[in-house]
């Protein structure tokens, strides 16, 4: 007779599904809009250089972008490519109307400033939400542009816990794309966070606290089973290649066959925080859209001071 496992196994958080439900709703979204105001959101992605990992993702933000009905533009630049000729091309899609995002994608080539070009990106058209004026706006609770694999956590976690109020979250990892931004929105949620990095004391122990753990280091599998509390609900942001056995495949920073056996839900790696980068990506871009649009709009007569 086949012997029944009796061992639970924490529930599989599908980014992939997630990602595509969120896709589906933006592209109804650019429909609509098309079809009452003829107009389409645009986003534009600069590639400096041909990093194999850069080239796979600019090409699927492009493909993303065309089957929620937006326009991509791309603009790929040779990797000795000087920062004012760089910066130059950002001041340019700046004063573009067709271009309501700008995307630089990360990492630049060593003789370009990253923050000098981050910087030089309107904040409005800021997709990333990389630029101060938005880093400094979410830190303080107002309307910003959120970085779009925090934002893509956020929603998974989400999805599965409903309200977040009163959770100890822990973040691995203070990365200003990924770490930073994360400790922010959980606060912003209400949980209890603590932000830990590689100095970070007895790094199982204040993991093990964790009722949400999110593992951004980029350290493959550096998160073991017995760190998660049981119950626990694992977010894994990392997307390391490994070599093992002769052949190459992903994994993310949390050792993901032990702790399912622990976790009460754990995101895997593929298909689960990646694919939601891309979806807010694209809600970001229909963000930007929307506050453009705003701005344009003509103060309509029934809202100015009537005489006395
Ligand atoms: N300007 C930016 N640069 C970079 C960002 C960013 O948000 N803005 N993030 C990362 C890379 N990234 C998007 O650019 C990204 C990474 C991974 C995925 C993804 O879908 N991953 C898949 C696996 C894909 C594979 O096989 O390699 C998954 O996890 O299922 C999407 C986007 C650095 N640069």
């Amino acid at each position: 007779m086949k012997e029944e496992s009796t061992a639970r196994e924490a529930r599989l958080i599908d980014g992939r599904q997630a990602a595509s439900r969120l896709r589906a709703a933006i592209a109804a979204e650019v429909a609509q809009l098309g079809r009452d105001h003829g107009a389409v959101p645009g986003l534009a992605v600069v590639l400096v250089g041909a990093d194999p990992a850069s080239e796979v993702y600019v090409r699927a933000k492009g493909r993303a972008m065309r089957e929620a009905g937006m326009e991509s533009h791309e603009h790929r630049l040779p990797a000795d490519t000087a920062q004012e000729t760089l910066l130059a091309l950002i001041d340019r899609l700046n004063a573009d109307d067709r271009v309501h995002g700008i995307l630089v994608q990360l990492p630049l080539p060593a003789q370009i400033d990253t923050q000098a070009v981050i910087q030089a990106i309107s904040p409005d058209k800021d997709v990333d939400g990389f630029h101060v004026l938005n880093v400094g706006r979410l830190a303080l609770g107002q309307q910003a542009f959120v970085p779009c694999t925090p934002r893509g956590c956020l929603m998974l976690l989400r999805q599965v816990l409903g309200d977040l109020t009163g959770k100890e979250a822990v973040v691995i990892g203070r990365s200003d794309i990924v770490g930073k931004p994360m400790a922010q929105l959980l606060l912003g949620q209400n949980c209890t966070v603590t932000l830990a990095h590689s100095r970070t004391r007895d790094l199982p122990a204040v993991c093990r606290r964790a009722d949400i753990l999110v593992a951004a280091v980029g350290r493959p599998e550096m998160v073991r089973a017995d760190w998660i509390k049981p119950g626990a609900t694992v977010i894994d942001v990392g997307i390391n290649r490994i070599e093992r056995d002769g052949t190459s495949r992903l994994t993310g920073d949390v050792d993901f066959a032990a702790a399912r056996g622990i976790a009460g839900a754990i995101t895997p790696v593929p298909g689960g925080v990646g694919p939601m980068t891309i979806a807010c990506l694209l809600q970001n871009t229909l963000d930007a859209f929307r506050i453009s649009r705003r701005r344009a709009a003509p103060c309509h007569p029934s809202s100015e001071r009537k005489p006395s």
